[in-house]
């Protein structure tokens, strides 16, 4: 049975998202849930063999990138991102049982969902003292040990642990979803489907124009970047990695020629080319047609006119 490795404890959206992989068919059959304390060591664990795969946070709608995610996936060895799923995310404010909103002092909240319910809070429980958990469900289980009042969580969180549910449904932000992905060791990446994204770290060079450099070999290939993030190196100040996002896939011939232009000149992690939960922007150009005309030029035949 394969052993996959989530962020938890159980009962966040993280676990949430392996069960729709799970349901998604992502896995032959029944898996083995690991929960781990945080998303470092979610995929040390896939480093380390202890589990198959891993399955972690790695993009919100309201709050951008989740940092731990693209830093463990940014340093240590290379891990290969081969799935992603989408969740809608609304939080449930939970408290122990018999307690009510109005006696709320301490509210605990995983930093990321903290960031996505400030304005309910300040209308809601203006004199609260926020304090950080380690995630939706950890701030739960703080509530249960007696540490705090409240805890930004989930519905799931609440059941597991026998909490009351406080607010049900909260969110600043209407339609807001975070991404989780699916990571396994180095592998040859799914097949390509049509509507796929690739993913790169980029260690640029400190000169002058390399990051406007990096960028054109996308831009004049024709290439979508979806997602583009810089996160500091952490070893000199000043020097950032670069996170970039494309439609497409590495088996796409654009793809490809780019990755190898920018590993040329720079150090580049790939990251994985997988299926895209919500398919859209510009696929790249298809290469069919040009190395038809490549092959008559060197044959000898007639050019085509084009
Ligand atoms: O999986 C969880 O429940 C988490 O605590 C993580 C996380 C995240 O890091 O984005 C997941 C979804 C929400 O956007 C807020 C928090």
């Amino acid at each position: 049975m394969p052993r996959i490795a989530y962020f938890g404890p159980s009962g966040t959206f993280t676990e949430m998202a392996l069960a729709q992989f799970e349901k998604d068919g992502a896995f032959d059959g029944p898996v083995e849930r690991i929960a781990a304390p945080s998303q470092p060591a979610a995929l040390d664990r896939v480093r380390d063999g202890v589990v198959d795969a891993a399955v972690v946070p790695i993009e919100s709608s309201v709050e951008g990138p989740v940092p731990p995610t693209m830093d463990a996936l940014a340093s240590g060895e290379r891990l290969q991102i081969v799935a992603e799923t989408e969740l809608d995310v609304r939080f449930t404010i939970l408290g122990r049982p018999g307690s009510t909103l109005g006696e709320v002092r301490t509210i605990r909240a995983y930093p990321i969902a903290a960031a996505q319910v400030r304005l309910w809070l300040e209308r809601n429980l203006p004199d609260a003292v926020l304090e950080s958990a380690s995630s939706n469900a950890g701030a739960a289980e703080d509530v249960a040990a007696g540490l705090a009042d409240a805890a930004v969580s989930t519905a799931l969180a609440g059941e597991r642990l026998g909490l009351s549910t406080l607010a049900a449904s909260v969110a600043d932000v209407d339609g807001a979803r975070t991404r989780f992905v699916l990571v396994t060791r180095p592998a040859p990446p799914p097949a390509p489907t049509g509507a796929d994204r690739t993913a790169v770290v980029l260690q640029l060079s400190n000169e002058p124009g390399s990051l406007v450099g990096a960028m054109s070999e996308f831009s004049t290939r024709g290439i979508d970047l979806t997602r583009i993030e810089s996160r500091p190196t952490r070893v000199e100040f000043g020097t950032y990695r670069f996170f970039l996002d494309c439609i497409g896939h590495i088996d796409d011939t654009a793809v490809a020629e780019a990755l190898k232009a920018l590993h040329r000149k720079h150090t580049v992690r790939f990251l994985g080319s997988w299926p895209a939960a919500t398919p859209g922007g510009k696929r790249p150009p298809s290469d069919v047609e040009a190395s038809e005309w490549l092959r008559r030029i060197t044959a000898g035949e007639p050019d085509g006119g084009k």
